[in-house]
């Protein structure tokens, strides 16, 4: 898509044989497809423990759903117009049809032929379909299991990080100012490295945090790219301004990725910056559907506070409760766009999601966590790697934003002359193996 009439080169794509979107396609999503099979399949006696013989014929015939869906991808058939009526089946036909004008030759959209962004949100969008159409499946999460497994496998790293977090509260007012900065610089980097955390890389095996959060933090150092976290900070104490009751109101927005300890991180994150008083709002916005295998929907936003407030360690439940009031006052809010879980690159959204838009253009700082919303954010196309991240995102600037992603595709805008060059003689996979990471920042205010 053209935003505003700049240009862009071609998307990332399975189209391009032995490239990772190729390797993704034809290996990874069918991997993925097959254990959201073998999950219902093991869930079968419960369904019909609930449900009795309704929901086993539902678990049957979302089953063969996801079946043919697989076929379809391996044998790289045409995409199909969703025909469960949701609310956000129109914005996904609409976007088959645009994608579909932009074919050569009038080729048929396919797996193997539009562009891999496409391709790998549909397919989690045609696994809800299978669900929406088999009723009472259609509020089951099928990557519960794996979201839930993550928390608990990273116990220990949540005991630290929350230990952690009441140690700074607790000694908050006697903090200097740079000492609030290191603070937060440090949880920053947490949360960024939380986000090696992520269930869809990994094809739903294991990827919990064993080592502790903080002090792994020096060694991985070396390995973030691009490191604006300076420019972050001082937006967030630019942002602070006396309102009329004297108190400041930035407000901060925490675009979600994946549940379980990269979560945490954020929550952890987020309540540092009201206690410290850099922030006086954060709105979370998460999905609306179950996403990327281990995205945070509503209920995992809601479970992860309640199971921190339930833990049996001090700290722990100090911060879950802590974190619960927050909701309930209104410092804390949570927010689910259906834009969130559609296909379209993020510089298409001021048209497709003007609403959404208009709402992020009323914070002070973004916070964009995570690859997918990286590569959303540059369009997942394959730009030179020296491109300026603000040319990348293509006019998409509600307001000052900034990119926590651990590298797992192969898109990276921002670098130095020379500098992917030397990765990759080190380290060919460097863009795809999550070793690698970036805090890479953008403000309409700063000069382009
Ligand atoms: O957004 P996240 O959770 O950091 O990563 C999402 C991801 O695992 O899925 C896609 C590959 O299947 C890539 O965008 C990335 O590797
Ligand atoms: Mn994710």
């Amino acid at each position: 898509m053209e935003a505003e009439g700049i240009s862009a080169p071609l998307s990332l794509s399975a189209e391009f044989e032995g490239s990772f979107a190729y390797l993704t396609v034809r290996d990874r999503l069918p991997t993925i497809l097959t254990k959201v099979i073998d999950t219902l399949h093991r869930n079968k006696d419960n369904f019909f423990k609930e449900y009795g013989k309704e929901g086993v014929q539902a678990e049957k015939t979302a089953i063969s759903f996801l079946s043919r869906l697989r076929n379809e991808l391996q044998t790289d058939k045409p995409v199909l117009s969703l025909t469960d009526n949701a609310e956000d089946s129109e914005a996904w036909n609409e976007y088959m049809r645009r994608q579909q004008d932009l074919m050569e030759d009038g080729r048929p959209v396919s797996w193997f032929k539009s562009p891999w962004l496409y391709m790998e949100c549909y397919m989690y969008r045609r696994i809800q379909e299978a669900l929406y159409m088999n009723p009472p499946m259609d509020k089951f999460d099928v990557f519960k299991e794996g979201k839930t497994q993550s928390y608990f496998e990273s116990q220990q790293a949540i005991k630290t990080l929350c230990t952690y977090l009441q140690e700074l509260i607790t000694n908050m007012e006697n903090m200097t100012e740079i000492q609030l900065r290191d603070s937060f610089l440090k949880l920053l980097q947490i949360s960024l490295w939380g986000n090696k955390c992520d269930l869809s890389i990994s094809a739903g095996q294991d990827n919990s945090q064993k080592s502790s959060p903080i002090d792994s933090l020096p060694d991985l150092q070396r390995f973030i790219l691009v490191d604006d976290s300076s420019m972050v900070w001082s937006t967030l104490v630019a942002a602070q301004g006396a309102g009329s009751s004297g108190k400041k109101h930035a407000r901060v927005d925490i675009i979600l990725d994946n549940a379980g300890f990269e979560l945490i991180t954020d929550l952890v994150l987020a309540d540092f910056l009201v206690s410290a008083g850099l922030a006086k709002q954060i709105r979370f916005h998460g999905k609306s559907i179950p996403w990327f295998v281990s995205d945070v929907t509503k209920q995992d936003f809601e479970w992860t506070i309640m199971q921190t407030m339930a833990a049996n360690h001090k700290w722990m439940s100090a911060s879950g409760v802590q974190w619960k009031h927050f909701m309930k006052e209104g410092t804390w809010s949570y927010h689910d766009h259906i834009f969130w879980t559609l296909p379209h690159e993020f510089c298409d959204m001021a048209v497709d999601a003007a609403d959404l838009y208009s709402t992020l253009q009323g914070s002070d700082l973004i916070l964009f966590k995570g690859d997918l919303n990286y590569r959303k954010l540059t369009g997942d196309r394959k730009w030179e790697h020296t491109v300026p991240f603000d040319q990348a995102l293509r006019g998409f600037q509600p307001a000052p934003l900034c990119s926590l992603r651990t590298l797992k595709a192969d898109v990276q805008v921002g670098l130095q002359p020379g500098q992917a060059e030397k990765l990759s003689s080190q380290e060919p996979d460097w863009m795809t193996n999550g070793r690698y990471a970036v805090v890479q920042f953008s403000s309409p205010c700063r000069e382009q």
